[in-house]
């Protein structure tokens, strides 16, 4: 067991308001004052099923990672997109799963509180799956939580469009629409890029009125270390199989600017190299040993997977300091999920 974790605790539930900029006054093309929108809205779903990649897909970048492995979104990550007449929040939740640990537990938490707070859901289903128990288990949520109050508006997002071929997506649809009474249904294919601009419309007609919450050039509220401890997790993820991915977690110590020739010299932003400290924790040796390879060849591809990906997000060449340390059954450890901030 560690115990030289760095409390971080990301801002993972009740979406703040921010500041609203005061933009100009939305006019259509023949003078009349056009209706601005703006609310939230929740991808949610079964994991795997395409909620991140879609989630980067509508906002234009990626702001939240994904993997081929189920359950990689542990917190709920919002993407802004902003239109003439419309900002839409969007929140990337984690996969609703069976839990069999307490982070599990926690991470459906996460998604039921969010789904209590959003205007909008956006239940993805992908195309290629047959609907199952673990969807018709996140609909009697959503059904329940519309009866009898004001819920949020549902829309069925049918995902991965592109693996199947007409007449399978067609039955697909048709049985979606026997889930629950969707207030819309709409089929794309995140990778392809088919009908993303048809979904936000759609999404953006559900929202109430109401001003613009964020200003133009913001996509996401996550803060830039989270971003980063998060591409440091995504590279890492990348060929490690089994239980392994649900192990892994990573803080970013430090991000600092320091003299070239002294790593530990700290110096004014721009006039020497950054430097970005993290640490990869592990559930057991074993698996550090993995996550670190032969005389360290893994890890070493994981940094410089990392180490690409977060040049291209600060805009400049950075270091990357990473460390793998063991904190023990992580996942079922109350004090051990607050310290890594779920
Ligand atoms: N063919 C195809 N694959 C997709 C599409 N969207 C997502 N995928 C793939 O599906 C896998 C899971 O995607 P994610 O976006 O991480 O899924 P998620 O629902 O956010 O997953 P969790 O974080 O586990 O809940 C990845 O391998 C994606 O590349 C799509 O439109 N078409």
């Amino acid at each position: 067991m560690t115990d030289d974790l760095d409390p971080t605790s990301p801002d993972a539930g009740t979406p703040a308001q921010p500041d609203a900029p005061s933009g100009p006054e939305d006019r259509s093309a023949d003078g009349e004052r056009a209706t601005h929108r703006s609310g939230f809205v929740a991808l949610v779903g079964r994991p795997n099923v395409g909620k991140s990649t879609l989630t980067n897909a509508l906002v234009g970048e990626k702001v939240a990672i994904t993997s081929s492995k189920p359950q990689t979104t542990r917190r709920a990550i919002r993407g802004i997109v902003t239109g003439e007449n419309a900002q839409t929040i969007l929140v990337d939740t984690p996969g609703v799963h069976r839990p069999r640990t307490l982070l599990g537990e926690r991470l459906n938490d996460l998604v039921r509180e969010t789904l209590g707070e959003v205007d909008v859901v956006g239940f993805c289903l992908p195309a290629d799956q047959k609907i199952g128990p673990g969807d018709r288990f996140i609909a009697e949520d959503l059904v329940e939580m519309r009866t009898g109050r004001r819920g949020p508006r549902v829309i069925a997002v049918v995902t991965k469009t592109d693996l199947v071929n007409r007449d399978l997506l067609a039955q697909h649809l048709m049985a979606v629409d026997q889930l629950m009474d969707f207030d819309e249904i709409v089929p794309i294919s995140a990778v392809k890029g088919d009908q993303i601009d048809v979904l936000l419309e759609v999404i953006a007609k559900q929202l109430p009125e109401g001003p613009q919450l964020y200003p133009d050039d913001q996509l996401t509220e996550e803060s830039r270390d989270d971003r980063i401890s998060e591409l440091i997790r995504e590279a890492a993820l990348e060929g490690v199989r089994e239980e392994l991915p649900h192990s892994i977690a990573v803080v970013v110590e430090e991000v600092v600017e320091t003299d070239p020739d002294d790593p530990f010299v700290h110096v004014e932003p721009g006039e020497g190299r950054l430097v970005v400290r993290a640490t990869l924790f592990v559930e057991r040796d074993s698996q550090k040993g993995i996550i670190i390879g032969k005389g360290g060849s893994r890890l070493k591809e994981v940094g410089t997977q990392a180490r690409g990906e977060i040049n291209h997000l600060i805009g400049r060449k950075v270091h990357l300091d990473l460390r793998v340390k063991v904190a023990k059954e992580w996942q079922r450890d109350p004090k051990q999920l607050g310290r890594l901030g779920f």
